[in-house]
């Protein structure tokens, strides 16, 4: 018999495959866990941009949470784009009632093409109910600025908000710096303990780069899954999106998919 670490995605379908829960499956599966789905909404949706969304309603949520926790062994979820206010409720009330070890939510409030995944009161659920749930939060730069506030204009600011973050609840908090400027892509980690590590690798100058934050952070929910610390899991999680959005695969047209078929062992 095989024992598989089984995790949990909570988030959105993108119609087009590259990001949502079908990054999510993708990474997981790659990573040998196997992942069950807790869907928060369908998206027509392609490198384009999200054409039109279709939610799915906080009971059907629940519904999810009691089908998936009852059969499965789920050790980590992650929380991917959720789309208002009733189903941040939703998520949150299944979360409490399930409590699974590890919690890495995964703030999605812009997709790439700028169209608003988010309410804003649903973001200020997260940032009161959600957050004090996670392990770890992991915001891009313009998710670190709608949560604290504040603009993140150097690396003081960053730093203020990475702790900012951590004092809505989250224990660790990982600032993505894939949107920024500069030949290196820095990430800033936040440790329970105070400690603030960072992870550089080459920009890529590439268009191509849908679904690189729900890449990333089902990359560490997995390897939370199987027992790992977040200082072990950085640097793997940095070299796996950076060979994923490297060995370019041509589908579609703007921001294509990444090769989630890619091993950083080879
Ligand atoms: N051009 C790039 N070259 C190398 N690494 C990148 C690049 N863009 C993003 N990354 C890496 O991908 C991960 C996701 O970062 P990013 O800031 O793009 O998140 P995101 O905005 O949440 O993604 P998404 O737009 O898919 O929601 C980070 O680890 C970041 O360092
Ligand atoms: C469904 C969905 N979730 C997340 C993102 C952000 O990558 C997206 N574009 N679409």
């Amino acid at each position: 018999m095989i024992t598989i670490p089984q995790v949990v995605t909570i988030a959105g379908i993108d119609s087009s495959g590259g990001a949502g829960i079908n990054a999510d499956m993708k990474t997981f599966h790659n990573q040998k866990v196997c992942s069950a789905t807790i869907v928060t909404g369908l998206t027509a949706q392609n490198n384009y941009g999200v054409q039109k969304i279709l939610p799915t309603n906080k009971d059907f949520i629940l519904a999810q949470f009691d089908s998936v926790f009852s059969d499965l062994e789920i050790s980590a979820a992650k929380t991917g784009a959720l789309f208002d206010t009733a189903q941040v409720e939703g998520v949150i009330q299944g979360l409490k009632k399930y409590k699974p070890k590890h919690l890495v939510v995964d703030p999605v409030m812009v997709a790439k093409g700028g169209a608003i995944l988010l309410t804003k009161e649903a973001i200020d659920l997260i940032k009161d109910e959600l957050l004090p749930l996670a392990e770890l939060v992991t915001p891009n730069l313009e998710e670190a600025e709608v949560m604290t506030g504040y603009q993140i204009t150097d690396e003081n600011s960053l730093l203020n908000s990475l702790h900012d973050i951590q004092k809505l609840g989250a224990k660790n908090v990982l600032i993505k710096g894939g949107h920024g400027q500069g030949e290196l892509v820095r990430d800033y980690l936040l440790l329970t303990d105070g400690s603030v590590s960072t992870y550089d690798s080459k920009r890529l100058l590439t268009e191509r780069t849908h679904g690189t934050g729900d890449t990333l952070s089902s990359y560490i929910t997995a390897h939370l899954a199987m027992g790992e610390s977040l200082r072990e899991i950085m640097p793997n999680a940095k070299a796996f999106i950076s060979e994923a959005i490297s060995k370019t695969i041509m589908v579609g047209h703007g921001h294509g998919p990444l090769n989630h078929w890619v091993n950083i062992n080879d």
